[in-house]
């Protein structure tokens, strides 16, 4: 479909999902995440798939926005700046949700770095294993001078590992490595990178065992437990305050720039 999404069937009944732009991290360019989301929502129509695994190729598992190549989504001509952002917002804001209410349980085998909107990706996953060393975590769009909430993210991160350290990571836009991300259960486990994707078709081969309906059910049930409110409806709030910060002030270019010139970002606003 893409060369951007490599699909794999490393082991019977289990698919393999890699983002594939490794020179940029697996950034999320428009034309990476639209594969992406088809791809997801192909293989959970697919019957013969009973788990699904994602990772990133190369040193990254994704390294979210896409600063230096964006790409254009599909159907934008002749719309205004606005709405343009908006499309890019929701076209995001999909992929999360299509992983989410995929059939099939989903791990996420977090390789290597994880930021802003990758982190999103990996809390999107119903299960989370971290290849020591390598992997970490950032809620990077306060470091971009953004929000940190966006993709959920606000949604996602406090259900996973609580609100006080919810509060203290996304507001301090720090790292978190695969050891304190395994230590607060941001991810179940952390393993020896050479070990990663084994330990995580050994668990898939375990699922794969059980009952299909007792499997999605209970990945249904375990969601609908942690749903208090609407994660639709939470994105809703979420996009429109990202939205207003990108678009009224010039930060997120500020943060790209400073990246490229290796100095810490100056914000005006
Ligand atoms: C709605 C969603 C919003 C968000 O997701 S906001 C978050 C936006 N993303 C970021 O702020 C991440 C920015 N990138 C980084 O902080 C670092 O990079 C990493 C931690 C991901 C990796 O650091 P290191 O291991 O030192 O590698 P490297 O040399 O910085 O990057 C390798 C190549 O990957 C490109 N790259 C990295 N991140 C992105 C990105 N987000 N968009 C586009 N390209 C990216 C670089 O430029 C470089 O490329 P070259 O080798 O040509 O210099």
């Amino acid at each position: 479909m893409s060369d951007f999404v490599l699909v794999e069937r490393p082991r019977p009944h289990v698919a393999l999902v890699t983002l594939n732009r490794p020179e940029r991290m697996n950034a999320m360019a428009f034309d990476v995440m639209v594969p992406f989301r088809d791809t997801l929502a192909g293989l959970s129509r697919d019957n013969d798939v009973r788990v699904v695994v994602v990772t990133g190729a190369g040193r990254g598992f994704c390294s979210g926005a896409d600063q230096e190549s964006p790409g254009r989504i599909p159907g934008i001509d002749g719309l205004t700046v606005s709405t343009i952002a908006l499309r890019s917002m929701e076209l995001l804001d999909d992929v999360v949700r299509t992983l989410r209410r995929m059939h099939q349980p989903v791990i996420a085998a977090v390789n290597g770095p994880a930021i802003g909107g990758g982190l999103c990706l990996a809390l999107a996953a119903d299960i989370r294993l971290a290849a020591s060393g390598d992997a970490y975590f950032r809620a990077a769009g306060i470091n971009n001078g953004l929000t940190a909430s966006e993709l959920g993210l606000s949604y996602l991160l406090p259900r996973a590992i609580g609100s006080s350290r919810a509060f203290e990571i996304m507001l301090s836009g720090r790292d978190v490595d695969a050891a304190e991300a395994e230590r607060v259960g941001l991810v179940s486990r952390a393993v020896e990178p050479d070990g990663l994707l084994d330990a995580c078709y050994e668990l898939a081969e375990r699922i794969v065992g059980f009952s299909r309906p007792g499997v999605e059910l209970t990945k249904r049930m375990l969601w609908a437990g942690l749903d208090a409110g609407s994660l639709e409806a939470h994105m809703d709030h979420e996009g429109l305050g990202q939205l207003f910060v990108r678009l009224t002030t010039r930060n997120f270019e500020e943060a790209t720039r400073a990246r490229r010139q290796g100095r810490p970002p100056r914000f005006a606003d």
